[in-house]
């Protein structure tokens, strides 16, 4: 039997403050693969994600985390979550105080943390290149800096599903590229990855589909009309659109 995709999630109605945010969405993401989110402002991609994490209510439709319904799934140290940037405000933490946090969920209420929790911070920290960084205090970095302590918070969990709000926004182009390779390098190892992209850049030659919304729906980009919506970037290396359920490419 093969084990249930990290996450699938089925017909998702939203609504916030009384108008309809996310009509009938479904979406899933298989152990390995790398799916893009793209749509224009507005189209309801933050309000996915954070749906998919919990954080904002569904009215109708169904989320399954590794296979668990969201209402009873626990082990939330299998999932890393990269909000938004701007979501974030921190005053005086450092870096290395922020990525340890990535590690609480592995963790018994008032324990100190392990050695096995310092040598996570610490790879996670080396991997998005901000080890000589790590007692800085997070207000001091630049907005790159920052999105990648946010990164290695997501990764020090050493999650097997990770889940990206626009994580490469205000990261200079070079940095972006070493990203994307860490992403790919992962998802090769399996994490499944669903990242949230403006511009697709460098993550193009990582991503193995998209999925588009707009308005709220999940759409076909083939066959949207420029004029209906705000389609996003082309493709370059996407050989053609895949089913958000089936992840078949056309
Ligand atoms: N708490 C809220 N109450 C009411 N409407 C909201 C709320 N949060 C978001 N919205 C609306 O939901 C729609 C989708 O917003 P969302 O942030 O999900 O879009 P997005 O695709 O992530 O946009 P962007 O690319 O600009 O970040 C927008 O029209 C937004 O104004």
């Amino acid at each position: 039997m093969t084990a249930p995709d990290p996450l699938h999630a089925e017909g998702l109605f939203v609504s916030l403050g009384g108008l309809p945010i996310l009509r009938d969405v479904s979406i899933s993401v298989s152990a390995g693969e790398a799916v893009a989110l793209l749509g224009g402002n507005g189209s309801g991609k933050s309000t996915l994600v954070r749906t998919l994490m919990g954080l904002v209510p569904h009215q109708e439709g169904s989320i399954s985390l590794f296979g668990e319904p969201l209402a009873t799934f626990r082990d939330w140290s299998r999932i890393g979550y990269v909000p938004q940037h701007s979501a974030v405000a921190v005053a005086n933490a450092t870096v290395r105080e922020i990525v340890s946090s990535g590690r609480l969920a592995h963790r018994r209420p008032f324990q100190w943390l392990r050695a096995v929790d310092h040598a996570a911070i610490d790879h996670a920290l080396d991997l998005v290149g901000l080890a000589g960084r790590a007692g800085w205090p997070f207000a001091a970095l630049s907005g790159g800096q920052k999105q990648r302590t946010l990164i290695a918070r997501a990764l020090a969990s050493q999650p097997e599903l990770l889940v990206m709000d626009e994580p490469l926004a205000g990261v200079d182009l070079h940095s972006q590229g070493g990203l994307a390779d860490l992403l790919g390098r992962l998802a090769d190892e399996g994490l499944a990855l669903l990242v949230v992209l403006h511009e697709l850049g460098p993550m193009a030659a990582v991503l193995h589909r998209a999925v588009t919304l707009c308005d709220g729906r999940v759409v076909d980009r083939e066959t949207t009309g420029a004029h209906e919506c705000q389609p996003g970037p082309p493709l370059p290396s996407l050989t053609g659109l895949a089913d958000p359920i089936s992840g078949v490419r056309s």
